[in-house]
């Protein structure tokens, strides 16, 4: 059946030419990997290309041996918050409904079981209780937990998630890192955009280095270092103590 995610050799460009070069991995159920680089390292337009809203110069992409658009459906996407127009009339729960509707039987009616998947993708991230809420109503971290329910409620055989941890308190960042914990454990393949270095260790058991190339791919432990880092930030990154690190602007 083949590697949950297989990415090969992936060029995509924009008019001024290519921001992500020739990257090629594997993901495999259960791995929580998180994508790190700096900005404009290509990260957001990689998942683009790999949900199908960019279309690459070159590549493959393959999902449980599916690829093309059968690839794509299986790919579950979590945007960055900002790039949604929140002001848009649903509710919450309408959003997450959205979620289960890739899985709506010949007569376009829900099942007991998907009124209770999206009860239960409310209840994980804890917004039962502003389910009848206006998504327009809703403070950042609560429209976070918004995506993450729904995306829970969709079930898809891999998860791309851009940046979810941004502008979100310490409670919000903890229901996020249980709902990743969770879709790990359920055999999912997880990845994540990640800009934080300082929870990289603690949150993802794979790290992605990429700027425009990729610069390494595997197990924390052995890619999250600090030679590997000094090569995808250049000469921006500083070592704080003890292995931490800080990217440092200019
Ligand atoms: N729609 C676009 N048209 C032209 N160039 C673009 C477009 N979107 C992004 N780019 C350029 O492509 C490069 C990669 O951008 P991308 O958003 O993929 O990087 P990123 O790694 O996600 O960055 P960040 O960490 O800042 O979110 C940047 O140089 C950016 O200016």
């Amino acid at each position: 059946m083949g590697h949950a995610l297989e990415v090969n050799n992936l060029t995509v460009s924009y008019d001024r030419g290519p921001v992500v070069r020739d990257v090629s991995f594997e993901v495999d159920k259960g791995d929580l990997v998180g994508i790190v680089g700096p900005n404009g390292a290509g990260k957001s337009t990689m998942i683009k290309a790999m949900v199908g809203a960019h279309d690459p110069d070159a590549g493959r992409i393959s999902v449980l041996g599916d690829t093309g658009k059968k690839a794509t459906r299986r790919i579950t996407y979590v945007p960055q918050r900002g790039a949604v127009d929140w002001d848009f009339p649903v509710t919450v729960r309408d959003v997450v409904v959205q979620g289960r509707y890739g899985h709506v039987g010949l007569l376009g009616r829900f099942s007991k079981k998907d009124r209770h998947l999206i009860d239960e993708s409310l209840e994980m991230v804890g917004i039962t209780d502003l389910q009848d809420r206006q998504i327009g109503e809703l403070s950042g971290g609560q429209q976070q937990r918004v995506f993450l329910a729904r995306a829970l409620a969709q079930k898809g055989d891999v998860y791309l998630m851009d940046e979810p941890f941004v502008g979100v308190d310490a409670a919000t960042e903890k229901a996020i890192v249980d709902v990743l914990r969770k879709l790990r454990d359920e055999g999912r393949a997880v990845m994540v955009v990640h800009h934080d270095l300082s929870t990289v260790r603690e949150y993802f058991d794979k790290v992605l280095l990429m700027n425009g190339d990729l610069i390494a791919f595997g197990p924390t432990e052995r890619v999250f270092s600090q030679k590997l880092l000094q090569k995808t930030y250049g000469g921006k990154l500083t070592v704080l103590s003890q292995g931490e690190v800080a990217v440092m602007a200019g």
